[in-house]
C-alpha cells in the first residue's frame, strides 16, 4: 500500500488525481492539502461529499508533512506553491510527484540537488499524459531531419504558466537534436511586440489560452516544400492519470529526480 498526500484536491487535476487514488487499490489517500478546509475531513468539504471521511485536510505544509505517515506527495497546484512544496516534502523524506508546471530552470536545480541530498525519488513531468510524451518524442525524432520548427500550444484560459511545461519540454528534448538556429527572415521585425512568440534557441513557441480548450499542442516542422505537423490533445484530465499513477509507483524505487515522464517510460 502507497500512503499519497495531495496537494491542491479542489482544483480541476487535483479532483481527479483524487479519483484516481481512491479508485487504485494498493492506494491510500492518507491526507489532502489545501488552501482552505483545515481541520476538516475530506467529505465535509464542497463536491467530495460520500468520499474521504477518513482523509484529514490540512492547511499548512509543514504540519502536514510532519504529522501524516505518507510515502508519497502529489503535487497539482502553482509554481510558486508546488516548489515549497516540493522542497518540504523531501525535507520530510517524502518522495514528490509534480505535475505542476512553471518551474524555472533554477527551481528544477534547486529540488535536483536537494532530491540527490535526500537520496529519495522524486518525478516532475510537465505532461502525464502518454500520447503526449510519444508526440515530444516523436518531435525530437523529426527534429533530426528538419531544422525548422515552431511550437503551438493551446490551453484553457485558467492556465497561469506560459508557455506551457509541456512547450518548453518538447523545445528542451529537440534542442538535443537541433543546432541553435535564428528562424525566419534575417530582417524580420515585428509590428506588434510579441507577434512571433517566444524564442527558445531560434524555435518560437506561441501560446493560446481560450474557454473550451484543455490541453493541445501542435509542432510543427517545415523543409522545402513540405510541412510536418505533430499533434496531440487532451479532451478530458482522465489523460493524465494514468501517468500520475505509474509515476506513483515509479518514484518509490528512485533516488534521484526524473523531470519528464519520457524517462520513465520504455
Ligand atoms: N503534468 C500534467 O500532466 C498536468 C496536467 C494538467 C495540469 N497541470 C498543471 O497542474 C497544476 C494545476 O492545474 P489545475 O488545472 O488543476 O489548476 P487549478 O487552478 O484548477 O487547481 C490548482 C489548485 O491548487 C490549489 N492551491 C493553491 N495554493 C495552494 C496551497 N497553498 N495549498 C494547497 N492548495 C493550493 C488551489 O486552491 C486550486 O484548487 C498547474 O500547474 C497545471 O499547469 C499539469
Ligand atoms: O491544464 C494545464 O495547465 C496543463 N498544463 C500542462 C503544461 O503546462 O504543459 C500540460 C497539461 C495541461
Amino acid at each position: 500500500m502507497i500512503n499519497i498526500i495531495i496537494a491542491g484536491p479542489r482544483g480541476k487535476m487535483g479532483r481527479a488525481a483524487v479519483q484516481m487514488v481512491q479508485e487504485t487499490e494498493h492506494f491510500h489517500l492518507a491526507a489532502v492539502l489545501d488552501r482552505k478546509n483545515g481541520g476538516k475531513y475530506l467529505n465535509e468539504v464542497d463536491g467530495f461529499a460520500g468520499i474521504g471521511s477518513d482523509v484529514p485536510v490540512y492547511e499548512d505544509h509543514e504540519e502536514c508533512f510532519s504529522t501524516v505517515e505518507a510515502d508519497v506527495l502529489i503535487d497539482l497546484t502553482t509554481p510558486e506553491v508546488g516548489r515549497i512544496h516540493t522542497l518540504s516534502a523531501l525535507a520530510h523524506g517524502i518522495r514528490p510527484v509534480v505535475g505542476t508546471t512553471g518551474f524555472s530552470d533554477e527551481d528544477l536545480g534547486e529540488l535536483r540537488t536537494m532530491t540527490k541530498d535526500k537520496g529519495i525519488g522524486c518525478i516532475i513531468a510537465p505532461n502525464f499524459a502518454i500520447g503526449a510524451i510519444l508526440m515530444m518524442k516523436f518531435a525530437q525524432n523529426a527534429a533530426k531531419y528538419f531544422d525548422d520548427v515552431e511550437i503551438l500550444e493551446m490551453h484553457h484560459d485558467q492556465k497561469l504558466d506560459a508557455p506551457s511545461g509541456t512547450a518548453i519540454k518538447t523545445a528542451q528534448l529537440i534542442s538535443e537534436e537541433r543546432t541553435v538556429k535564428k528562424q525566419g527572415h534575417a530582417n524580420e521585425k515585428e509590428t506588434i511586440p510579441g507577434a512571433r512568440g517566444a524564442d527558445f534557441e531560434g524555435m518560437r513557441i506561441h501560446s493560446v489560452r481560450l474557454p473550451g480548450l484543455i490541453a493541445h499542442q501542435e509542432v510543427i516542422f517545415g523543409g522545402e516544400g513540405q510541412t510536418l505537423t505533430i499533434r496531440h490533445d487532451s479532451y478530458d484530465r482522465k489523460s493524465f492519470m494514468s501517468g500520475v499513477r505509474v509515476s506513483v509507483d515509479t518514484v518509490m524505487n528512485l533516488d534521484h529526480l526524473v523531470y519528464g515522464l519520457e524517462n520513465i517510460l520504455d
